[in-house]
């Protein structure tokens, strides 16, 4: 069993004569252990792809299937338990709430899964220490350097110990070196636990690391080396 299985996936948005063909009968498999990156032009379709796989937006056509779990035809129940137990997110623009800690920030995947409070701690500690935090565990994101606010955001996405990690432009707000540097943690945190990972990006580093590039072009999958 493939972790992702994608066949046939279209989305249009808008209707009649402004339609837009987002993404047109795209289909592949990711496998376990894989990190697939997705590449294209700005609007070529990548955003949509991931939002689609992760839960988020729903498909004119065509399926997806997670670990073995419906996406396409799920409720949002099952949605909401898909995204909390088998897909961790990292967004460009990181997505950490200003108010709360490091530490705080990633705890919530396992306070919304209810772990026991004890066992959550001890998970928090592990994966800030895992993306090199462990002394920042109470500053807020404010008090930390890009590089760093994404590190939290991916040890966030690792806290249920997902099996798809998708990660949209992971580097797009970071300089090169900065974004070098999460890419080799991206490699081997996907290289030490076995994950899939599929990431958007116009980054050359990224690709290099990859194990597989899907090229998408006006919603159509170009190719796939
Ligand atoms: N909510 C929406 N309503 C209408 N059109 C949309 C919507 N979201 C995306 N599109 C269109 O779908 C196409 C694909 O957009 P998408 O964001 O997936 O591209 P992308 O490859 O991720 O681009 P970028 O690299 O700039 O993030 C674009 O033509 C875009 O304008």
């Amino acid at each position: 069993m493939s972790v992702v299985e994608v066949s046939g996936l279209s989305r249009d948005y808008g209707a009649g004569e402004r339609v837009v063909h987002a993404l047109s009968a795209v289909s592949f498999t990711a496998e376990k252990g894989e990190l697939v990156a997705v590449r294209g032009r700005s609007g070529a379709g990548k955003t949509t792809l991931l939002n689609l796989i992760g839960g988020l937006d729903r498909p004119t056509a065509g399926s997806i299937a997670v670990a073995g779990r419906a996406v396409t035809g799920a409720d949002e129940s099952d949605l909401l338990e898909l995204r909390r137990d088998t897909i961790g997110f990292v967004f460009q623009s990181f997505g950490l709430i200003p108010i709360l800690s490091a530490a705080e920030n990633v705890s919530i995947p396992m306070r919304l899964a209810k772990r026991e409070p004890a066992a959550r701690d001890e998970r928090v500690s592990v994966l800030l220490e895992l993306v090199g935090l462990g002394g920042q565990a109470n500053q807020r994101p404010g008090e930390l350097s890009g590089g760093q606010q994404q590190r939290v955001a991916l040890a966030r996405a690792l806290a249920n110990d997902p099996d798809l990690l998708i990660a949209d432009e992971p580097t797009g707000q970071l300089d090169s070196d900065t974004g070098r540097a999460i890419m080799d943690l991206l490699r081997a945190v996907v290289d030490a636990r076995g994950m899939t990972a599929l990431v958007a990006t116009h980054d050359p580093n990224m690709i290099d690391r990859a194990d597989r590039v899907l090229t998408l072009r006006d919603g159509r999958l170009v190719e796939s080396l």
